[in-house]
């Protein structure tokens, strides 16, 4: 360790929620010399807000996924306590609103039809490929279904495989927390979430937290840890002692090369790394000088249908959350996503449009504003969320949070219920916070042992110094408390972690 560098006892890397929850329970049993270094000038991560003509818009998460179910989600709970203003939205009217080319909707009957038919062919998929990983080969696999290739079929193809049926069922936010979704419209940002969080162990001013133990813009390049603790180095030269580290980053930033690690992490911590995929996702926000679709009774959600799949497929209008805010929301996911943050957003822009006058003819007027976020290119995100492939075991999850050494992993990728969601992060946040104050305990359990030991050794070193035996004489002033620590070590009494070899 660096000696002349700050010590304290936790350095926690990223303030979103997932670092801002660990940070909150650890200060709650007693944990103040704590040190959080987030790389951009806010705290939130992938919760972000954006003002956007007047209007608060969520660049990075916008609902509160799992509602009204048997037990309660935990974000829900935040969101009611501090009076987050919210909006109930029904994906479902999406699939009887499919635009064509020309601008004439598909007839619901024809839209149910093929829905019913891409849900069944989904469901068919899912169970090939699971009689597959089994190695199931007496059970005769059913013939893959074919392939999507209309517009129509294409459109809610992408719909039910990036959205509804993202991931693999049941998923546990619906079973668990209930099936409803509310979309975040508070002037105040889902972020405020995370700020009412931090007031309670930070120190704020007029609605700014003014605590020095949250530092901004401090890039961590890399973790130098060893069974003695972490030197942590940021970007701009600084280095800070500590005992633990949590870490927080996304999937995305360690699947980087933004953090270095030294010693390297051991292999089986890389492969669960690397083994987890990620979602790109990208909401483009569009505010007209006039509305000039239709606004009724489950019309919020619609798609148009394109031969190429995911083509500005899925559009929001922003009515129910701020009437008379002529805002358009359009969804695109990975490589659309990257295709879109590479190129200009006045390219993107003039896409959209031409898309939109598909959809209801030339007359429609030019955005005002456009607001692009670039998730992808972000190199403190990577990626807007974890996805795990299909094959992912529980001893994935198991690695991929697993501590090496004093290094505390956590965030929603490392939550194997909750990935991917705003709950995840949260809950992997007192998750990890727990399994570190858990081993703090034993960590002071051993050192009062070792404490004991050298109390219990003091006689005999009286002893040994009486004795004029030159060899004896230096055997023993070589004994010191952490001599007896490593001693320790070596002859297994301590726990090593694995990693720090
Ligand atoms: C576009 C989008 C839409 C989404 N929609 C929803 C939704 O509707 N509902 C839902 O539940 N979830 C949604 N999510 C997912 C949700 O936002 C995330 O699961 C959650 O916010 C992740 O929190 P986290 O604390 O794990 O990570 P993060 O929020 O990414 O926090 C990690 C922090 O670490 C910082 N950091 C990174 N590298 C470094 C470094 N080297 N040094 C210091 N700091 C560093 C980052 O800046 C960041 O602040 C969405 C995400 C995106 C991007």
């Amino acid at each position: 360790m660096d000696s002349s560098s700050p010590s304290c006892s936790v350095v926690i890397v990223g303030a979103g929620i997932s670092g801002i929850a660990a940070a909150k329970e650890l200060a709650k049993s007693g944990i103040e010399d704590m040190v959080i270094l987030e790389a951009s000038d806010r705290i939130g991560g992938r919760i972000r807000k954006e003002d956007f003509g007047g209007l608060t818009v969520e660049m990075g998460a916008g609902w509160i996924q799992g509602v009204g179910g048997r037990e309660s989600n935990p974000v829900w709970e935040l969101a009611n306590r501090s009076g987050l203003r919210t909006c109930f939205s029904d994906y479902s009217n999406a699939r009887y609103n499919i635009y064509d080319q020309s601008g004439n909707k598909y007839p619901s009957g024809l839209a149910a039809d093929s829905y019913n038919k891409a849900v069944k062919s989904a469901i068919q998929e899912l169970r090939n490929q699971e009689a597959k990983l089994h190695g199931v080969s007496t059970v005769p696999s059913p013939e893959s279904p074919p392939s999507p290739k209309t517009p129509i079929e294409l459109a809610i193809d992408f719909i039910l495989h990036d959205f509804e049926m993202a991931e693999v069922e049941p998923i546990s936010t619906y079973t668990d927390f209930g099936e409803r979704e509310f979309l975040v419209a508070d002037e105040r940002g889902y972020e405020f979430l995370l700020f009412k969080m931090a007031e309670s162990f930070l120190f704020t001013l007029e609605g700014k937290i003014v605590d020095a133990r949250l530092q901004l813009n401090k890039v961590v390049r890399e973790l130098q840890y060893s069974r003695d603790g972490v030197t942590v180095k940021t970007e701009d030269g600084c280095a800070y002692n500590a005992n633990y580290v949590v870490l927080s980053v996304s999937v995305g930033v360690l699947q980087s090369d933004l953090i270095c690690f030294r010693p390297q992490l051991p292999k089986w911590k890389t492969e669960a790394i690397m083994k987890c995929d990620v979602i790109v996702y990208t909401k483009i926000f569009l505010k007209f000088p006039w509305k000039f679709w239709p606004c009724g009774p489950g019309s919020e959600f619609f798609l148009y249908a394109h031969e190429r799949r995911g083509y500005y497929t899925f559009w929001q209008h922003m009515e129910n959350a701020y009437p008379g805010s002529n805002i358009l929301v359009v969804t695109l996911t990975n490589e659309e996503s990257k295709r879109v943050e590479a190129q200009s957003d006045k390219e993107t822009l003039r896409e959209a449009m031409g898309v939109l006058r598909d959809m209801f003819g030339l007359e429609v007027p030019t955005a005002d504003r456009i607001l692009v976020p670039r998730w992808w290119n972000n190199r403190f995100q990577r990626c807007s969320y974890s996805n795990y492939p299909i094959f992912a075991t529980h001893q994935d999850f198991e690695h991929i949070k697993a501590p090496v050494g004093p290094i505390f992993f956590t965030g929603e990728h490392t939550n194997e219920r909750f990935n991917g969601y705003v709950h995840g992060g949260y809950l992997s946040g007192l998750e990890t916070s727990k399994a570190l104050l858990e081993e703090m305990k034993k960590g002071q359990k051993e050192s009062s042992l070792v404490e004991a030991q050298t109390l219990l050794l003091e006689p005999l070193l009286a002893l040994t110094e009486s004795l004029t035996l030159s060899t004896q004489q230096e055997a023993v002033s070589d004994l010191h408390k952490w001599d007896l620590t490593r001693q320790m070590y070596l002859n297994g009494k301590m726990v090593v972690q694995d990693g720090v070899k």
